[in-house]
C-alpha cells in the first residue's frame, strides 16, 4: 500500500475547498460574535469519562479511544463538541447568568454517518446556557438559519420535533419506559409494522399513540392532527405549543415541516429539536435543540440549547469559489517596491511576488494586474 494513502473517509482538504470552508468559518464566527457568543476552544481529546458524561450511546460508539501514556487512563477523541462546551459552562465559567458560547473545530467519528460522509467533520456551533424559556430556542433557530443563509442557501427546510412527546408517553407506562432506546429506533425508521409487533404488551393508549407518531409528519397542520391523535398529557400539550411557537418564528425564513418521529441526534436532547435541510442533500446540514440535563452530568444543571453543523459538508455543496484576482509583482528589496506592495496588501489586494525563475504564479490565483516600474514609479498595469 503506498504510504501516501489516507484511511477511508478521511481526506486532505485542497486549496479551493479549504478557501470555501475558511471563508464560511470566518463569516459564521463573526456573526456569532455579533449576537454576543463568546468563542471557546475545548481540547481535541479528554478522559473518556468526562467526554462522554451526559452524551448518549450514539456518541459513545462514535468516539475513538486511545490510552494515555502519562496517566494510563482511557482518552477519547471528541466526536461532538456540544458536551465539551456544556462542561465549560457548568464547571469552568460557573456563571449563573445567561451564557452564550460558540466553537469551531474538527471532531472525529469512528464510523462515517453515510457512505461518502467524512469521519473528520469540521464542527461549528453555538450554545446558550441558563435560560429555560423558548426565547433561547428561538434565538438558536434563528442563528442556525442565518448561518445556512450566509453560505448562500435561500431554499431551506426546517424540520421540527420534540423529545417531550415520547417522554410524556413513556412516563405513564413502565414497560414502555424500559424500551426507550428501541422505540426511538423504530420511530426514527418510521417502522410502523415493527413497532406494532414490538409493543403488543404495552398499554393500548401508549401503543396507539406510538403508532400515531410514525404518521405525524408533514406541514404545520401536523400539530393540529397531533392534538387529535395523541393523549392530552400536559407534557404533550406543552411540547405541541412550543413547536407551534417555534414554527411561527421561522415563517418567511424557511419552509417549516413537522416530523414527530424524527428523534435523531445524540440522545442528550430534552426538548424541542430541529434539523435544517437544503436541496440536493438528503442529510440535515444543521441540527440543534434543547438538552437541559447534560450539565447535571458535570454537577451543575443548566438549561441549555444550541445547534451545530459540519462546515466541510456545507462547503462541499457550494460552487467552486471564483479565483481571487491578484497582482503579480517582481521580487526585490527596493524600499519603494516594498512600500507599494505593503500598501496594496493593506487595501486587501493579493500581491504575489514572483520568485526568480518562476514567472508563472500558482494556479490558485489569477493575476489580472502586474506591478511594473515606469519612469521611476511603481504602477499597476492590466494584464491582457
Ligand atoms: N451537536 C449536535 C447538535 C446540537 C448542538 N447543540 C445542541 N444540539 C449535533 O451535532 O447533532
Amino acid at each position: 500500500m503506498p504510504n501516501w494513502l489516507l484511511p477511508e473517509n478521511i481526506a486532505d482538504v485542497l486549496p479551493s475547498e479549504a478557501r470555501k470552508i475558511e471563508d464560511l468559518r470566518r463569516k459564521m464566527l463573526d456573526t456569532f460574535r455579533l449576537y454576543g457568543y463568546e468563542l471557546v476552544m475545548p481540547p481535541l481529546l479528554e478522559y473518556v469519562d468526562s467526554l462522554l458524561a451526559g452524551a448518549g450511546q450514539d456518541t459513545e460508539l462514535r468516539t475513538f479511544k486511545v490510552v494515555d501514556q502519562l496517566s494510563g487512563r482511557l482518552l477519547g477523541l471528541r466526536a461532538d463538541m456540544t458536551t465539551q462546551v456544556a462542561r465549560i459552562d457548568a464547571h469552568l465559567l460557573n456563571r449563573d447568568s445567561v451564557t452564550r458560547l460558540c466553537y469551531a473545530g474538527s471532531v472525529l467519528h469512528t464510523r462515517p454517518s453515510g457512505l461518502h460522509a467524512t469521519r473528520e467533520p469540521l464542527q461549528i456551533g453555538a450554545e446558550i446556557y441558563g435560560h429555560a424559556g423558548l426565547e433561547a430556542d428561538a434565538e438558536i433557530q434563528e442563528l442556525a438559519l442565518s448561518s445556512v443563509a450566509l453560505a448562500g442557501f435561500t431554499d431551506v427546510r426546517l424540520d421540527l420535533c420534540h423529545v417531550g412527546i415520547l417522554r410524556a408517553l413513556l412516563a405513564d407506562d413502565p414497560a414502555a419506559r424500559r424500551d426507550e432506546a428501541q422505540l426511538t429506533c423504530f420511530l426514527r425508521a418510521k417502522d410502523a409494522p415493527g413497532l406494532d409487533e414490538f409493543t403488543h404488551n404495552y398499554l393500548p393508549a401508549t401503543r396507539q399513540a406510538l403508532l400515531a407518531l410514525t404518521q405525524l409528519y408533514g406541514g404545520i397542520d401536523v400539530l393540529g392532527r397531533a392534538k387529535e391523535a395523541l393523549p392530552a398529557l400536559p407534557g404533550i400539550t406543552r411540547a405541541l405549543a412550543e413547536l407551534a411557537a417555534l414554527a411561527a418564528s421561522a415563517i418567511g425564513r424557511a419552509e417549516v415541516a413537522i416530523d414527530l418521529a424524527d428523534l435523531r441526534g445524540y440522545q442528550y436532547e430534552s426538548g424541542a429539536m430541529f434539523a435544517l435541510y437544503v436541496p440536493g442533500l438528503p442529510n440535515a446540514v444543521a441540527r440543534g435543540g434543547r438538552y437541559d440535563h447534560v450539565g447535571e452530568a458535570f454537577g451543575r444543571a443548566r438549561p441549555a440549547t444550541g445547534f451545530s453543523l459540519d462546515l466541510r459538508e456545507l462547503a462541499r455543496l457550494l460552487p467552486t469559489a471564483e479565483r481571487k484576482h491578484s497582482i503579480r509583482a517582481p521580487w526585490g528589496n527596493a524600499p519603494e517596491l516594498r512600500e507599494k506592495i505593503a500598501d496594496l496588501r493593506k487595501a486587501g489586494e493579493v500581491v504575489i511576488q514572483s520568485m526568480p525563475g518562476h514567472d508563472n504564479v500558482q494556479d490558485e490565483f489569477e493575476c489580472d494586474r502586474v506591478l511594473v516600474l515606469e519612469n521611476g514609479n511603481w504602477i499597476l498595469k492590466n494584464l491582457g
